[in-house]
């Protein structure tokens, strides 16, 4: 049984398996989607198709909405060619209850698959298209934080982006540019308004979006390439709502793919394209989510309610955000994410049998990050931890790793602790000082950048844009040896594009540092700092 229009004719076959079919005529979807767009979403990663993806095919099983997603991908081509155009746009959602259950749905509300690429004309003149439609009416992102960024570590401008500064909208490499100029082509069509909804794990993610975009216009009216009233357009014109999304989606994993082809299912094969994207023609994902959206949209508004999504204000979405990226969930999976790798876990679920883990999340959660949550109110934050520790981490049949979960660290220790540290820093009622467990995890990620785990065995990081600078110093430590630390950790420690303070200001460098060197001080010596700090 394989994953396409001709063999989806065969209803039967499929709902004998226990797969969900979508309830619409799909085919007229797709010709109304074509006509009338409303959505299209950029970044075809595993969370797209797990999340906004499956509530889309919900509504319009529903009747709720007549319109899918147009899907565009700026920056992994092969995504298009090996998980949307070999399935004619098809996908599989698995979603993995705690309890064992698995629903397989066939996901059909995706319509088109795009590359955004200004040297394929065909792609990048119906993107053109869609921008003009009057009706398009989101915008949506799940690009990573890395997407937003123009500037490279040393706050310098990437190639692309300052070639696409001086070469203008028409030639634009660089995924922002790409994106600016889609809006430059609405703007000289029709100048109606527009929504960008960034659904990306960075804090504040509609301003990333917002300062990127209108950075480019900004310097494309400096250097004469745009009209000034452009600059205008995108700061009134375009709306960027904050977010915060959360549905903890896994690569697509072994065990799913031995459960889909005990059933006949062939379309099995997972690849990691060259950009180290994990794709398949399935997604493997946990049943909570939750997506808040601020309400501030320009040119109406789907209703994305309908179908569990919740629109508030932009106060509310900041609080559920720091509630889940900064306490609750994220700062906890990446204490997960260092240790795993230290310790040799290939799966979250594992670690949640560990003593000293567990005791770690909840440290981190409970003790230091709920004391400095401000109660959303929409979801309350006790729960919501509650869930995290005592269903979410632990469901044995979600095949999440620490090493997924370890991408990027670099790029992520500044939202997922340094809010937390500032709150205590901030607040005379604390005394950031006293804080522990996040040292704790800050040193352990500096003895991870060792890439040597808790037996003295060499193990491969996971992919980090600050690699290439960071690794070449902790190489020149080793396990056993502590002179020279200070030295060597200074630099990182104070760097505040890391951890959004710097360490030494605030008075934690160097507890850091005395934690790092009881972490390296031998072999089995993260376990025994664990059971130390964590008093198992
Ligand atoms: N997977 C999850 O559990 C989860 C949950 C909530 C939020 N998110 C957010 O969604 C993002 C994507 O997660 P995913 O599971 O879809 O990952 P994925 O690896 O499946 O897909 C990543 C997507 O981001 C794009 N991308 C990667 N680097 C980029 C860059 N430098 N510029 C532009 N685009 C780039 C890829 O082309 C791809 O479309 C995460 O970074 C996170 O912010 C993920
Ligand atoms: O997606 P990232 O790379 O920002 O972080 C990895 C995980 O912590 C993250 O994907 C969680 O699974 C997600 O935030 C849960 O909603």
């Amino acid at each position: 049984m394989k994953l396409n229009n001709e063999s989806l004719k065969n209803k039967k076959q499929w709902k004998d398996r226990g797969f969900e079919l979508p309830e619409f005529d799909r085919e007229q979807m797709v010709k109304d989607t074509r006509n009338t767009p409303e959505w299209i979403h950029f970044g075809g990663g595993n969370i797209f198709r797990a999340f906004p993806a499956a509530v889309c095919q919900d509504l319009l099983n529903r009747g709720i909405i007549k319109t899918g997603i147009i899907v565009a991908e700026g920056y992994d081509y092969e995504i298009i060619e090996k998980s949307y155009k070999r399935f004619d746009d098809l996908s599989v959602l698995v979603t993995l209850k705690s309890d064992g259950q698995l629903v397989k749905k066939v996901i059909g509300s995706i319509t088109e698959s795009l590359c955004v690429d200004t040297n394929n004309t065909k792609d990048w003149t119906r993107l053109i298209d869609i921008f003009q439609t009057p009706g398009l009416k989101m915008v949506s992102f799940t690009i990573t934080e890395k997407g937003y960024s123009l500037v490279n570590e040393k706050g310098k401008y990437l190639p692309d982006v300052f070639n696409d500064f001086l070469m203008g909208p028409n030639k634009a490499i660089s995924y922002i540019g790409k994106l600016t100029a889609l809006c430059y082509k609405r703007y000289l069509k029709n100048r109606l308004p527009l929504t960008l909804v960034s659904m990306d794990n960075c804090s504040h993610n509609g301003t990333r979006l917002k300062e990127a975009v209108t950075t480019f216009a900004r310097v494309w009216v400096e250097n004469d390439l745009v009209e000034p009233e452009f600059l205008f357009y995108v700061n009134n014109e375009i709306s960027y709502p904050w977010s915060m999304i959360d549905k903890i989606t896994p690569r697509p994993a072994e065990s799913v793919i031995h459960m889909l082809e005990s059933i006949g299912f062939e379309d099995t094969t997972a690849v990691v394209t060259s950009k180290n994207t994990y794709v398949a023609s399935f997604v493997n994902a946990e049943e909570s989510q939750y997506l808040i959206i601020e309400d501030t949209f320009k040119n109406g508004r789907l209703p994305l309610d309908q179908g569990g999504i919740i629109y508030t204000d932009k106060e509310t979405v900041n609080k559920v955000e720091k509630m889940k990226v900064c306490t609750c969930l994220n700062p906890l999976h990446t204490a997960l994410a260092i240790f795993g790798c230290l310790l040799s876990y290939e799966k979250i679920s594992d670690e949640m049998k560990d003593t000293e883990l567990v005791a770690l999340v909840e440290k981190l959660g409970y003790v230091e990050g709920l004391p400095v949550v401000t109660d959303p109110e929409i979801i309350n934050p006790k729960d919501f931890i509650d869930e995290v520790v005592g269903v979410r981490l632990p469901n044995p049949f979600m095949p999440d790793t620490p090493q997924r979960i370890a991408t990027d660290t670099s790029q992520k220790l500044g939202i997922r602790f340094g809010e937390t540290m500032k709150a205590y820093a901030a607040n005379p009622q604390f005394h950031v000082t006293d804080l522990t467990f996040i040292p704790l995890v800050l040193a352990g990620w500096c003895r991870y950048l060792m890439a040597v785990d808790d037996n003295g065995n060499a193990f491969e990081l996971s992919p980090d844009p600050l690699l290439t600078s960071l690794t070449p110093i902790m190489s020149k430590i080793s396990l056993g040896k502590t002179e020279g630390v200070h030295n060597l950790l200074l630099d990182i420690l104070s760097n505040k594009e890391i951890f959004g303070v710097n360490l030494y200001d605030i008075g934690l460098g160097e507890k850091v540092e005395g934690i790092f060197k009881e972490l390296i001080r031998d072999i089995g010596a993260v376990r025994s700092t664990l059971r130390k700090y964590l008093n198992t």
